[in-house]
């Protein structure tokens, strides 16, 4: 499905409802899976939030995850410690091209009993679960954090609890702070202390309802459209002021693109300002890698420059991120370049209109241009992708007054 988008509404005013932080629910399912008596609030409807849970809860021998890395790398921990169970966890092509060495590599020294069904370092790999005792265990922390959460997650349930020395820079840091404070909030003890994480063992947990924020990265599109509207008041729910989500730092960095956030009980309101806007943008995204696509595309969008680091990890998610924007972006009138971790727009006031924006089967990729139709007419390819990680953008999107039309 190929949608056109435009709107003739420079002022948008709405109130929506965004769904549940998908890192944060897929993290709580599989929390949830070891402690059943956990209740949960508010999850995500994502795809990858109900392959999560369709995996957690069934009996087959080949568990397919689709696009959704998070569940990749949380279950290969899962079913690596899930003694007497064997399975062949694999998912999407794109998922056979996405790395899993490191994580199946640590679980390994832990004892773990892990193959690869084709390529080495890739899924689909066979995982046949053992009682782990063994509790020490290095791993290199720049490759991407989901190991690092997946092997967290699954530690109070191991004997002597884990303790993971993280070797090298650390990327993605706050959703692996995301991870020890969900553990905490359940009486887990855990320590983060330098480059060593420790998870302390714990049977039984008490009863509890865990609510979920709103998906800050998805709330990411609605910064963007206030930024690029002539004038805007878009109340979104829920989220807090003080967020477990790295992508909060949102209300940051789009002060400096002319949004003001205003936080009452559980609802944020994003206005449009009319302050002065800097000519060129510069932000270090090594802590908030899915909100890079978002940022581009609104600097484009308002005619500033940007020069964006700390994107290494954007070559290895749904598809290669930075090389996606490069063509994209090219074709849209951008002078762009990339590296393999850094990105730079130079300012410039033209867009070309109705230019058919390839999604490579990446939500992100889809969500992120979509606000440009605040300045032009745009197409967005297999606008379906959304469904990853929010089914109801295109709706949310009409309630601000935007034409979609498929074309
Ligand atoms: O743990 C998580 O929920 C996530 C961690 C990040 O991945 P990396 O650590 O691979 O950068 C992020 O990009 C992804 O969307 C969700
Ligand atoms: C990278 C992402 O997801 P995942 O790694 O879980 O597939 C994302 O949602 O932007």
């Amino acid at each position: 499905m190929n949608l056109l988008l435009q709107t003739s509404h420079s002022n948008l005013q709405a109130q929506i409802a965004v769904t549940g932080s998908k890192s944060e629910t897929n993290r709580l399912l599989l929390l949830q899976a070891l402690f059943p008596n956990i209740t949960l609030a508010n999850t995500s409807n994502s795809d990858d939030s109900e392959v999560m849970q369709k995996a957690l809860k069934g009996n087959e021998e080949i568990v397919d995850i689709h696009h959704a890395g998070t569940a990749m790398r949380f279950l290969t921990a899962y079913f690596a410690v899930n003694e007497g169970r064997e399975v062949v966890l694999t998912g999407s092509q794109r998922m056979t091209e996405r790395p899993i060495k490191v994580l199946v590599e640590a679980l390994q020294q832990l004892g773990a009993q892990i193959s690869y069904e084709n390529e080495v370092g890739y899924p689909p790999i066979r995982i046949k679960g053992q009682k782990i005792t063994a509790s020490k265990v290095n791993i290199p922390a720049n490759v991407s954090s989901q190991y690092i959460s997946a092997l967290s997650l699954v530690a109070p349930k191991l004997e002597n609890g884990i303790e993971i020395t993280l070797v090298g820079e650390i990327t993605s840091v706050p959703y692996i702070k995301m991870t020890l404070a969900l553990l905490n909030d359940l009486d887990i003890k855990t320590s983060f202390e330098g480059n060593v994480i420790t998870v302390y063992p714990k049977k039984e947990v008490e009863s509890k309802v865990m609510t979920v924020e709103s998906d800050w990265s998805s709330a990411s599109y609605f910064f963007s459209l206030a930024a690029l509207a002539d004038n805007a008041a878009i109340s979104l729910t829920s989220y807090k002021e003080t967020s477990l989500q790295g992508d909060s730092a949102l209300v940051e960095i789009y002060k400096q693109m002319g949004v003001d956030t205003h936080f009452e009980e559980n609802k944020m309101t994003l206005t449009k300002q009319v302050d002065f806007i800097p000519q060129t943008v510069t932000f270090e995204l090594n802590n908030t890698p899915d909100i890079a696509q978002t940022i581009v595309v609104t600097c484009l969008g308002l005619g500033i420059g940007c020069h964006l680091t700390g994107l290494h990890t954007l070559k290895i998610k749904e598809t290669d991120r930075l090389e996606a924007l490069r063509i994209e972006m090219t074709k849209l009138g951008a002078n762009i370049s990339v590296t393999n971790d850094s990105l730079t727009l130079v300012a410039s006031n033209a867009i070309n209109q109705n230019v058919p924006i390839a999604t490579y089967n990446d939500h992100r990729m889809a969500m992120a241009f979509a606000p440009l139709a605040l300045k032009v007419p745009i197409i967005i390819e297999n606008a379906e992708v959304v469904s990853k990680s929010y089914p109801d953008f295109w709706n949310d999107l009409k309630t601000l007054g935007f034409e979609i039309s498929e074309k």
